[in-house]
């Protein structure tokens, strides 16, 4: 422990930083001691021992690519310690902008970046993890924190179920000891605070619902028995029982080649994805073979119809026409852009239908922002019984296991199509994606081997998710 921890307590008493008496929390319980480290700015001498101490602190963490405080009280000191280190810091806003570029972080950072949390005072830990939730989704990666206080009322254990290991300069129990020993405080206050903080143990389970749900952690067996959409379920329990996360594009325009791929890559995927309106020699005789094939190697037929229509040509484009996509695919993709209405349509049109909803896409230049991906995010909420993912290209809806994220743009080698598709490799978009099923397309039907090739994709996919599991 520094040897200026001591006296940097007993000035940050003096400058009425930690009070003693009967203080209200925030939840409405009394406390006897109160901590308030908004005052520190006015205190530069202070604030230079507190980034000395937390400096000291952070050499003994490993890769640190960036920091971020905990908004606000730890902004000014995350600041601090980002110029006396020179780590690049981000910043969370509590809530995006409505105008401009609308994100929720602010600077510049890397997907996978890893991102040292800097924070005052911990109590039950959830301030931090509100940060660290929207630092995740951004695709920012979070292990540490350090700390100034644990108050010592349970957050150190909710953050590490978190996957969050607190680094703290102090204890509350040693400040009061601190104090004590500078004659600060006497006796009978040590005491109160002792038996305080025996009772005042926060319950982890009233907290925000983090460690148990968060869908990266978990298994997709255990996600099946979450899932609302009956699609969304048998898709888990294909993917358990086949060790495949990989969806095929089959963007072919020849019902042959279609039939032919569908058979070779069978054995090694969860879901085939059609553009049936690309088939130049369809014939509604095509779907038969095609369901059998699926059926034998207990795949899913997806079409990727991308509605986005007014509710009642959804319908007609859903139910009739040539396709009659209803009839034969078990799930379907659309827009969130003309709101309910798609969901509604297709809803009220399908039996046990599922819908992924497009809340970012792979191609580049896209106009869809912030806003608009958070906005789809609410749509599916509202519809969990038809939605069975998001397709997008980050860790979005964490807290929501039970539904699937799609993402595609992904290929072993190729890093854009020269038409704006943008690809990622299939370990990127599951451990820093968030991705549970990868799209692939021409990364396999345009392989010399399609059915080695799709073995290949599925292994490494599923590689990587077991890793996830475990990171
Ligand atoms: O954002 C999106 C949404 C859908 N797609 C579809 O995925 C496949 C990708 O094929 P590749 O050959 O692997 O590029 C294709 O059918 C798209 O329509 C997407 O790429 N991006």
């Amino acid at each position: 422990m520094p040897a200026d921890i001591k006296s940097f307590c007993v000035e940050l008493f003096k400058v009425n930083a930690i009070k003693f008496g009967e203080f209200k929390t925030k939840v409405g319980l009394m406390t006897p001691v109160y901590c308030d480290l908004r005052v520190i700015v006015s205190y530069p001498k202070l604030m230079e021992t507190l980034t000395g101490l937390l400096v000291e602190q952070l050499t003994r963490i490993k890769n640190i690519d960036i920091l971020c405080g905990v908004p606000y009280t730890a902004l000014p000191i995350a600041t601090c310690v980002s110029m006396s280190t020179s780590i690049p810091m981000v910043m969370r806003r509590k809530e995006a902008k409505d105008y401009g570029t609308k994100k929720l972080i602010e600077g510049v950072f890397k997907l996978g970046d890893k991102c040292l949390i800097v924070e005052d005072v911990v109590t039950s830990g959830s301030s931090i993890l509100e940060t660290v939730n929207d630092l995740k989704a951004a695709g920012i990666a979070c292990e540490n924190a350090v700390v100034l206080l644990n108050r010592e009322q349970g957050g150190e254990g909710i953050l590490k179920k978190n996957g969050i290991k607190m680094h703290a300069l102090l204890t509350m129990t040693e400040l009061i000891g601190y104090l004590r020993e500078a004659d600060c405080i006497d006796d009978s206050v040590v005491v109160k605070v002792k038996a305080y903080l025996k009772e005042a143990q926060v319950d982890a389970s009233v907290l925000l619902k983090t460690p148990s749900e968060d869908r990266l952690k978990l298994s997709f067996a255990s996600r099946a028995k979450v899932a609302k959409n009956p699609v969304a379920e048998e898709l888990f329990r294909i993917m358990t029982t086949k060790q495949t996360t990989l969806c095929l594009a089959a963007d072919l325009t020849s019902s042959t080649d279609i039939l032919n791929l569908a058979e070779q890559a069978g054995p090694h995927i969860c879901l085939f994805k059609t553009h049936i309106d690309i088939i130049e020699d369809f014939h509604p005789n095509f779907l038969k073979p095609l369901q059998e094939i699926a059926e034998r190697h207990n795949f899913l037929l997806f079409e990727d119809r991308k509605f986005a229509d007014i509710g009642k040509t959804v319908e007609l484009q859903y139910r009739k026409g040539v396709y009659k996509i209803s009839s034969w695919a078990k799930v379907v993709t659309a827009h969130s852009i003309t709101g309910k209405g798609v969901l509604d349509a297709i809803k009220a049109s399908g039996e046990g239908a599922g819908v992924f909803l497009l809340a970012e896409t792979s191609a580049a230049g896209s106009l869809i922002d912030e806003k608009y991906t958070k906005a789809t995010l609410k749509l599916a909420e509202q519809y969990p019984d038809l939605i069975t993912g998001i397709v997008c290209q980050s860790p979005l809806f964490l807290q929501n296991p039970g539904l699937l994220q799609l993402t595609p743009g992904v290929q072993l080698d190729a890093k854009s199509d020269g038409l704006g598709q943008q690809y990622n490799t299939p370990d990127n978009v599951v451990r820093d994606r968030g991705a549970d099923i990868a799209v692939v397309g021409r990364g396999i039907s345009k392989a010399k081997e399609p059915e080695i090739t799709a073995e290949k994709y599925k292994s490494i996919l599923w590689d990587a998710y077991s890793k996830r599991l475990q990171e």
